[in-house]
C-alpha cells in the first residue's frame, strides 16, 4: 500500500464524487429491489448504509461496484459512467462474509496478495507488494497468521483477511458490506483506526453496517434504506442526540411490517 495521499482536487473546485448513484433501480430474480437510490461518496468521506434486513443495502453496494446490473438510473465511478469505466483497481470491495467464505486452499498471505494482483496486472509480486501484504495483515492484526491456511481461520478472522485483501490494493474508494460482522471489538477498533487514516489521505469509504460501533466517530453521513429507497440521510450521526450505542440497527425484518419499522433505530 502506498502511503501518499490520493490526487488532490484543485482548490476552489467541488470534488468529483468517487462513487455516485443517481436514481438507481435494480431487480434481482425478476423482482424490483432498488427503487431509485441516490448516494454519493466523495474523497475522504465515510458513508454508512443502514437499514432493516432486506432493505436493499447489499444490493445497493453491489450495484455501486458494478456487480448488479442497473435497471434504471446512473452510476458514475470516479466521474466516469459505469459502462465506460475500466479502472476497477481503484475500487476495493469487501463482500458480505456469507457470500465470500469459500473453501479456497490458499494461505492467508496468498489470499491477501490476490488483492495486489489487480494493481500488478498478473506480473509477479515484488518486494514492495510483499511488504504491502504484510502491512495490510498487520493492520488487521493477523500478521502472525500469514502462513496459515485461510480455511483454518475463524469466521471473524476470515472477514479480517478479506478486509486486508481490499486494503492491500490501496484503493481510492473502499466499499465494505458489513465489515464488522463477527469481528471482535479489538479488531473493530483496529479497523476504525485504519479507516480513519485512509479517509484522512483522501480514500472514500462506503460501509454497510448494522451498528456503528467504534466506527461511529468516523461516519460523515449515514444513509438509511427502507424498502429499496432512501428513507433518510443523517449528517455526522455522532453528533445526533439521543443515541444508544448498543441498540440494534434493524429491530425488524422488512418482511414483517407488523414489527413496526421504521422504529427508532437506535443508531440515529
Ligand atoms: N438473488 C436474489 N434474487 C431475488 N431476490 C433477492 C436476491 N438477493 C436479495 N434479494 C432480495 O432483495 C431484497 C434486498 O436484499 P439485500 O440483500 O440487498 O438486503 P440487505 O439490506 O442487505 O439485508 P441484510 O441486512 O439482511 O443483509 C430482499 O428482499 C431480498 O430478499
Amino acid at each position: 500500500m502506498q502511503q501518499e495521499p490520493h490526487e488532490a482536487q484543485p482548490p476552489g473546485e467541488a470534488a468529483t464524487p468517487l462513487i455516485a448513484l443517481r436514481g438507481v433501480r435494480a431487480s434481482l430474480g425478476g423482482r424490483p429491489v432498488l427503487h431509485g437510490i441516490d448516494l454519493s461518496v466523495g474523497p475522504g468521506e465515510v458513508v454508512a448504509l443502514l437499514g432493516a434486513n432486506g432493505s436493499g443495502k447489499s444490493t445497493a453496494v453491489r450495484a455501486a461496484v458494478g456487480q448488479v446490473p442497473l435497471a434504471g438510473g446512473d452510476l458514475d465511478l470516479f466521474g466516469t459512467p459505469v459502462r465506460r469505466f475500466r479502472d476497477w483497481a481503484r475500487l476495493g470491495y469487501v463482500p458480505q462474509r456469507s457470500t465470500a467464505a469459500s473453501g479456497v486452499p490458499a494461505t492467508v498471505r496468498e489470499v491477501v496478495a490476490s488483492g495486489r494482483l489487480a494493481r500488478r496486472r498478473l506480473l509477479p509480486l515484488r518486494r514492495a507488494d510483499r511488504e504491502a501484504v504484510h502491512r495490510a495483515l498487520d493492520l488487521v492484526g493477523l500478521a502472525d497468521r500469514a502462513g496459515d491456511s485461510a480455511g483454518a481461520l475463524s469466521g471473524g478472522q476470515h472477514q479480517r483477511v478479506l478486509i486486508a485483501r481490499a486494503l492491500t490494493s490501496d484503493p481510492e474508494a473502499l466499499v465494505m458490506d458489513e465489515p464488522l460482522a463477527g469481528v471482535d471489538l479489538a479488531s473493530q477498533r483496529l479497523l476504525a483506526e485504519t479507516l480513519r487514516a485512509l479517509a484522512a489521505r483522501g480514500t472514500g469509504v462506503l460501509l454497510v453496517l448494522h451498528e456503528l460501533g467504534p466506527l461511529r466517530p468516523l461516519i460523515d453521513r449515514a444513509v438509511v434504506l427502507s424498502g429499496g429507497r432512501v428513507e433518510r440521510t443523517v449528517e455526522r450521526p455522532e453528533l445526533a442526540a439521543g443515541e444508544d450505542e448498543h441498540h440494534p440497527c434493524h429491530p425488524a425484518d422488512e418482511a414483517e411490517p407488523a414489527a413496526g419499522y421504521p422504529l427508532r433505530t437506535g443508531i440515529l
